[in-house]
C-alpha cells in the first residue's frame, strides 16, 4: 500500500551536507596525534571499493523506475566489511562513503574482525508498497553480489530498512549462490537465523553508554530529563527503556515533527501509536519543529535520526549536559568545537550505537557456527563489549587530553592501521 498520506515535509534542521570531510578531517587530526605517516591518512580517508548501481525495479502501476545505489567498502585489512544499508530519499554517494568509514573505526572501538562498509538507495520507502520493496531489495542484492558475501562483506539493516527486507535480501542471495548462507546478512528475522536481542542491541547499547556516563558524571537516571530525535528502531527502543528505568523523556522528533513535555511523555502511548517508519508527531495537533526540540532544555541529549543535526547553527542553544550520539554523525565538527567550549560532554557514535555491529557480529558467529545464543547470553556479552569499548574510549581521552570524539577515532584507526602495514599494504 502507498502512504501518500505521509508526504516528508521539507527538513527543519538541514543537515550540513559534509559528512565525508567531517570523516576526514577528524580522521586527519587523529592519525596526527598518533604520529602516523601521511599515507596512513591518505589510505583511510575513502572506501578501498565503492560501487554505484542502477537498479531497474517494476513498479505496481506497471511502470519501471531506476534507482539509485550504493556499496563502499571502506578497508578490509582486519576482516570482511560490515554495514548496514540505508534506503532513504536523501542518502548519498558521499555520506555512504562516510558511513563506511565510521563503520571501519566502530570495529576499531569495539575490537571487532571487521572493517567497515555501508550501503544506500535513494527512495523513500514510505511511498513504496511492500512489493516494490521487495523487488527493490531483490534487485538491488543482484547489482552487488559480485562484491558480498559472508567472508568478504556483510550488510545489515540501517535506516528505513529492517528485518524483513533483510530476509527478501538473504533470500536472493542464496538463490543467486545457491546454497544457503545465513552469515551473509544480519539483523534477519530469527527463524531465519536471526540473533536473539539484535532488534534491541543498539539501542540497549547507547542504554549501557549511557548509565556509565551517569555514573561518571554522578546523574541517578531516575527523573533525568532526557530528549530523543528519532522514534525508529534505535529511538524508540531507547525511549522505552528510559521510561522503564524511571528516566523522564520530555521529548522526542520523528521526520515530521516532535512532541515535548516538560512533565516527561507517556511513551508506552506513543510507542503504541507510533507508525512502522517511526513517526507519530503527526497525531498531534501541538507537535512542534526539529529545531525547536533540539534547543529544549534537557539533561541529555539524544540524535537518534540523521546527520548532522547538531551543526555550527544551532549547537550555541543547545541546553544539555551530555549529548550521546545513538544517530551516525549528528554532531559536526564546528558544532563540536563549540559544544567542548561550553563544556558540553559529547559522547560520540562510534561508541554510542556500536551495539547494532557488535550484536551483528554475534549473529555471524552464531551463523558460522550453527549454535545459537540466548537473550542472556547476548546481552551479557553486548553489555561487557560496549563497558571495555567505553573504558578505552575514556582513558584513550585522557592520556591523548583530547574529547571522546577524537579519542574514538584514535582508539578506531589503531588496528587497521596496524593490519594494513602487516599486510604489506602500507610502510611504516
Ligand atoms: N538500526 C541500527 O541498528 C543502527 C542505526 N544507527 C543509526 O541510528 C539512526 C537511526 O536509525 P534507525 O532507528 O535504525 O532508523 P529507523 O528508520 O528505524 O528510524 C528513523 C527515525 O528517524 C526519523 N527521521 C528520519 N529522517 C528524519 C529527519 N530528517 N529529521 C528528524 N527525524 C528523522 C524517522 O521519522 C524515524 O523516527 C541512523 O543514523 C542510523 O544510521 C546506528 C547504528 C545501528
Ligand atoms: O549491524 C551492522 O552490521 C551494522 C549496523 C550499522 O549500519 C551501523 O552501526 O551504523
Amino acid at each position: 500500500m502507498a502512504i501518500d498520506s505521509l508526504d516528508v515535509k521539507k527538513k527543519e534542521v538541514l543537515p550540513e551536507d559534509n559528512a565525508l570531510i567531517e570523516f576526514q578531517e577528524t580522521l586527519k587530526e587523529a592519525v596526527e596525534i598518533l604520529h602516523y605517516p601521511e599515507q596512513v591518512y591518505e589510505f583511510l580517508r575513502k572506501p578501498m571499493r565503492f560501487l554505484e548501481v542502477s537498479i531497474p525495479v517494476r513498479m505496481d502501476n506497471g511502470q519501471t523506475q531506476i534507482f539509485q545505489g550504493f556499496r563502499a567498502q571502506h578497508n578490509d585489512a582486519t576482516g570482511p566489511t560490515k554495514g548496514g544499508i540505508r534506503f532513504h530519499p536523501d542518502v548519498t554517494a558521499d555520506e555512504v562513503k562516510a558511513l563506511a568509514g565510521w563503520m571501519s573505526l566502530k570495529c576499531g572501538v569495539t575490537d571487532l574482525p571487521y572493517g567497515g562498509a555501508k550501503g544506500g538507495i535513494i527512495c523513500d520507502p514510505r511511498k513504496m508498497s511492500q512489493d516494490e520493496l521487495e523487488r527493490l531489495s531483490r534487485g538491488y542484492v543482484r547489482a552487488v553480489s559480485q562484491l558480498v558475501g559472508p567472508t568478504k562483506d556483510i550488510p545489515a539493516p540501517d535506516m528505513y530498512t529492517n528485518s524483513q527486507i533483510m530476509a527478501w535480501m538473504l533470500d536472493e542471495y542464496d538463490h543467486i549462490r545457491e546454497f544457503d548462507s545465513p552469515g551473509f546478512i544480519t539483523g534477519k528475522p530469527i527463524t531465519l537465523g536471526g540473533s536473539k536481542g539484535r532488534e534491541t542491541a543498539t539501542s540497549k547499547g547507547v542504554l549501557y553508554t549511557l548509565q556509565r556516563v551517569c555514573e561518571l558524571r554522578k546523574l541517578e537516571l531516575k527523573d533525568t530529563r532526557v530528549i530523543i530525535q528519532g522514534f525508529g528502531n534505535v529511538g524508540s527502543y531507547l525511549a522505552k527503556y528510559l521510561y522503564e528505568l524511571g528516566a523522564k523523556v520530555i521529548g522526542i522528533g520523528d521526520v515530521l515533527g516532535a512532541l515535548y513535555d516538560e512533565n516527561g511523555l507517556d511513551i508506552p502511548y506513543l510507542l503504541e501509536n507510533r507508525d512502522s517508519f517511526g513517526i507519530v508527531s503527526n497525531r498531534f495537533d501541538d507537535a512542534i519543529s526539529n529545531q525547536e526540540l533540539l534547543e529544549k532544555e534537557c539533561d541529555i541529549l539524544i540524535p537518534a535520526a540523521i546527520s548532522g543535526v547538531i551543526n555550527q547553527h544551532n549547537a550555541d542553544r543547545i541546553k544539555c549536559q551530555i549529548v550521546i550520539e545513538a544517530a551516525n554523525g549528528p554532531t559536526t565538527k564546528d558544532a563540536l568545537t563549540i559544544l567542548d567550549e561550553r563544556g558540553i560532554l559529547v559522547v560520540p557514535d562510534i561508541l554510542a550505537n556500536s551495539g547494532g555491529v557488535i550484536v551483528s557480529y554475534f549473529e555471524w558467529c552464531q551463523n558460522n557456527q550453527g549454535f545459537y545464543w540466548t537473550e542472556t547470553e547476548v546481552d551479557t556479552r553486548l553489555k561487557e563489549k560496549m563497558n571495555t569499548s567505553f573504558e578505552n574510549v575514556y582513558h584513550t581521552a585522557k592520556k591523548y587530553g583530547v574529547n571522546m570524539k577524537i579519542a574514538a577515532y584514535i582508539e578506531g584507526i589503531q588496528k587497521l592501521a596496524e593490519a594494513s602495514r602487516l599486510r604489506g599494504w602500507l610502510k611504516y
